[in-house]
């Protein structure tokens, strides 16, 4: 079924002006434009199907990512589908081991992303192929041919491919049922969408009371920047939302290990579920301390956005670092580098919360949590997907919420493929919409 050679790979700098209005913004990223670097893989199968990937980037960030994508573009181009899938653990390592550009990774950064956003198109490319959702076909997939996609390089110590077998053995039992009530009920999701740091009180209020009245139960909030801020910010959401309903803080790793602990404990009256990000991303026993310190008030570490690698992952779960653990679509090396994590997660039991948002996130991460708890974790229990309501408008298959769950996708792919239209319209720096944002700037 798998079919077509590489004829040709496109990729586009598509942003969108979501600082304009302050929508995305935290701590750190104080003006975030939306962005991706979007690849589109085309074959010579005289089916008309295209592989559409992604990977999110902030603004600028996405010429960057655009030059590595056309950088690394020789590795799948012209090559057989079939072989790539075929060997896709060798495919991972041949992309993520190009003898020049691992020099400026490796499996980390600009080029990491760009790998990312080229097996995104090719799992986008073998879904539709296939003509599943991309989560059906990793469901259906055998264990031994999941197992084939991974690269256990670095990891073993923490994970083999005999374990990793072992799970997803285990995760055959009942599977059926569990599909069942993913197609019935859907994934439990959150919203990050009521309090970007640069938003006003008023709006707070007014995103809050909406999102309430759409029946979600989990709302998150930015800190970081200002203590008292916070405080005013946490009251106003925790006063609308009540002692019930869960609370999540993320602070985008604006803090030190010292001042997170004590910024935290000044936080706690606010009952919050996790501090996300309170440190660098790399700082893993940073993360083990505040874990450590947090505890007794009840708080977890959430992190993973950031993480560059499988690696990073390993060591936060080695060291007892992180209490619930958020993969990233984009971030990591596609679906076969998450799969490594998901495996990782399950055998430390610790729940997996992905990140979303951005653009595009929310389309591709869903297929992978709904994929985990069929196939791998079986477990709802402190365990939500993060949602952002921003930019579906541009997707072809868009996610779909229902009662604040996300409903499995119908449609065959990755849901990564954009509308045509919004590309052109938003292409940096010759779409519509820049032409005359930049315009304006120049007056
Ligand atoms: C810059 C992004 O909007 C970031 O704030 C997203 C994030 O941290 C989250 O969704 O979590
Ligand atoms: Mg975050």
């Amino acid at each position: 079924m798998v079919r077509g050679r590489i004829s040709r790979l496109l990729v586009r700098d598509v942003r969108f002006p979501t600082s304009l209005e302050g929508h995305g913004s935290d701590a750190m990223h104080t003006d975030p434009d939306y962005s991706a670097a979007y690849v589109v893989l085309e074959t010579d199968a005289e089916d008309g199907l295209r592989g559409c990937g992604l990977t999110f980037t902030l603004g600028k960030g996405t010429e960057v990512v655009v030059c590595a994508v056309n950088a690394l573009a020789h590795h799948v181009l012209h090559k057989d589908l079939r072989d790539i899938v075929g060997n896709f653990r060798g495919f991972y390592r041949q992309l993520t081991s190009d003898g020049q550009l691992r020099w400026i990774g490796p499996e980390k950064g600009a080029v990491h992303l760009a790998t990312a956003a080229i097996l995104n198109a090719v799992w986008d490319l073998w879904a539709k192929q296939e003509g599943k959702p991309l989560w059906k076909l990793l469901v259906d997939m055998d264990p031994r041919t999941l197992v084939s996609c991974i690269d256990f390089r670095y990891i073993t110590d923490a994970l083999t491919e005999e374990d990793a077998l072992e799970i997803l053995q285990k995760g055959q039992i009942d599977k059926k049922e569990r599909e069942e009530q993913m197609l019935t009920h859907g994934y439990p999701a959150y919203t990050t969408s009521c309090a970007w740091l640069g938003y006003p009180d008023d709006l707070l209020k007014q995103l809050c009371a909406a999102a309430l009245k759409d029946g979600w139960t989990r709302f998150k909030v930015k800190v970081g920047a200002d203590l008292q801020d916070d405080v005013r910010r946490c009251r106003l959401i925790r006063d609308m939302i009540g002692p019930e309903k869960t609370l999540m803080l993320d602070a985008n790793q604006r803090w030190d290990v010292p001042e997170a602990v004590e910024w935290m404990s000044k936080l706690a009256e606010f009952k919050p579920l996790w501090i996300e990000e309170p440190t660098s991303p790399d700082d893993i026993l940073g993360h083990a301390a505040i874990s450590k310190a947090l505890a007794p008030l009840g708080i977890g570490v959430a992190t993973g956005e950031q993480c560059h690698n499988r690696v990073i992952f390993k060591q936060l779960l080695q060291a007892n670092a992180l209490q619930f653990l958020q993969i990233d679509s984009c971030r990591l090396g596609s679906v076969n580098e998450n799969l490594s994590v998901l495996l990782m997660a399950k055998k430390f039991g610790i729940p997996v919360c992905p990140h979303a948002g951005g653009v595009g996130l929310c389309e591709l991460v869903q297929h992978l949590i709904i994929f985990d708890y069929i196939s791998v974790s079986a477990s709802l229990q402190n365990r939500m997907c993060e949602y952002v309501d921003h930019l579906h408008e541009h997707f072809r298959y868009p996610v779909h919420i229902k009662q604040a769950s996300y409903m499995p996708p119908e449609d065959a792919g990755y849901s990564a493929e954009m509308k045509e239209g919004s590309v052109k319209k938003y292409q940096y720096p010759d779409g519509e919409v820049w032409k005359k944002l930049l315009a304006a700037q120049e007056n």
